[in-house]
């Protein structure tokens, strides 16, 4: 049933806003939703550096649209701080980081970036609602979107909203850390429960690795085995692991790639492997329903 999604999420299908929000996105080849059980492990900088990777390449039109309304840090990492959004007659303009990577953000509606956004669920449901349909994205390849830790209001308007759509899947951030990764456990059941497919789950803060004899050493020692070993017991796959690195906050604080600052750090060797993976995935995913049409 093609409301399979949304009946999971416990909605009930208003036709007349689904094909609203079908025809937005109808220009979206790839979307992927960046997801965490818990705040503070690096869920945001995923998203910014995964945007930034796939639109690297300059045939890659890429979106990204943060949907963490209490802490919106897109805008901050992509250099964009102090940006307006503005409309156009075909809706509102994303405001862009280079010609083929946009971002929306709520932070682009804030008078200050200190400002606090206090809103109950319905203002903020009604806001993601928003930035889905009236977004005017153009023709894009991938739409990265950041999601709020935890399984929240939000991540249910989300995957309510997006059933009406296509949704390639969903990456899930973690620490090695136990208490992370029993969120990140709550969070693959959220998934499962409103069938929002997997891409995999990347371990970032994994080791650090010494820059000057290479020596790993593991700052949060995972007490269970980690997400290597979670991911094994829940069928799912482990996308890779990125190490601590200093530089990335550096980077990030000043609105710049790390990718591009430092190309031949670990940390940006297994970020690009990390992207290639998603990016086989979705053209596999994509191959699969060209072939069923
Ligand atoms: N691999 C890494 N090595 C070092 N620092 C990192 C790494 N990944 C992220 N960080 C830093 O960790 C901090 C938290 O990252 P980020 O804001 O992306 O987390 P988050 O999960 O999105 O948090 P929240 O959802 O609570 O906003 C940032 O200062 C970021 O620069
Ligand atoms: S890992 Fe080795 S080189 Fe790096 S700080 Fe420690 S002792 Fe020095």
């Amino acid at each position: 049933c093609p409301n399979q999604r949304l009946c999971a999420a416990g909605a009930a299908p208003d036709p007349a806003e689904a094909a609203e929000l079908r025809a937005r996105l109808r220009s979206v080849k790839h979307t992927v939703l960046v997801l965490s059980g818990k705040g503070g492990v690096g869920k945001s900088t995923f998203s910014a550096l995964l945007a930034r990777g796939l639109a690297a390449r300059d045939d890659t039109q890429v979106a990204l649209l943060d949907i963490d309304i209490c802490g919106p840090s897109v805008p901050r990492m992509m250099g964009l701080e102090g940006e307006q959004v503005h409309q156009s007659g075909s809706g509102w303009s994303p405001v862009y980081v280079e010609e083929n990577l946009g971002v929306m953000s709520v932070g682009f509606l804030l008078s200050s970036p200190d400002d606090a956004v206090i809103w109950r669920g319905p203002k903020k449901n009604g806001l993601i609602k928003q930035f889905l349909r009236d977004v005017d994205w153009g023709e894009v390849d991938y739409l990265i979107i950041d999601t709020p830790p935890g399984t929240s209001d939000e991540h249910l308007s989300i995957v309510q909203y997006l059933s009406a759509a296509h949704v390639d899947g969903a990456v899930i951030i973690t620490t090695p850390q136990e208490v992370s990764l029993q969120d990140v456990r709550k969070e693959i059941n959220f998934c499962r429960k409103v069938k929002l497919p997997i891409i995999g789950v990347v371990e970032n803060m994994s080791g650090f690795i010494c820059p000057k004899c290479k020596n790993e050493s593991q700052i949060f020692p995972p007490t269970t085995g980690g997400a290597e070993k979670m991911c094994q017991n829940l069928n799912i796959s482990l996308l890779g692991k990125v190490p601590l690195d200093p530089q990335i906050g550096k980077s990030c604080d000043k609105g710049q790639s790390f990718l591009a600052e430092v190309p031949e750090s670990p940390a940006t060797l297994s970020y690009r492997s990390i992207i290639q993976r998603i990016q086989e995935y979705c053209e596999l995913q994509h191959s699969q329903e060209e072939k069923i049409i």
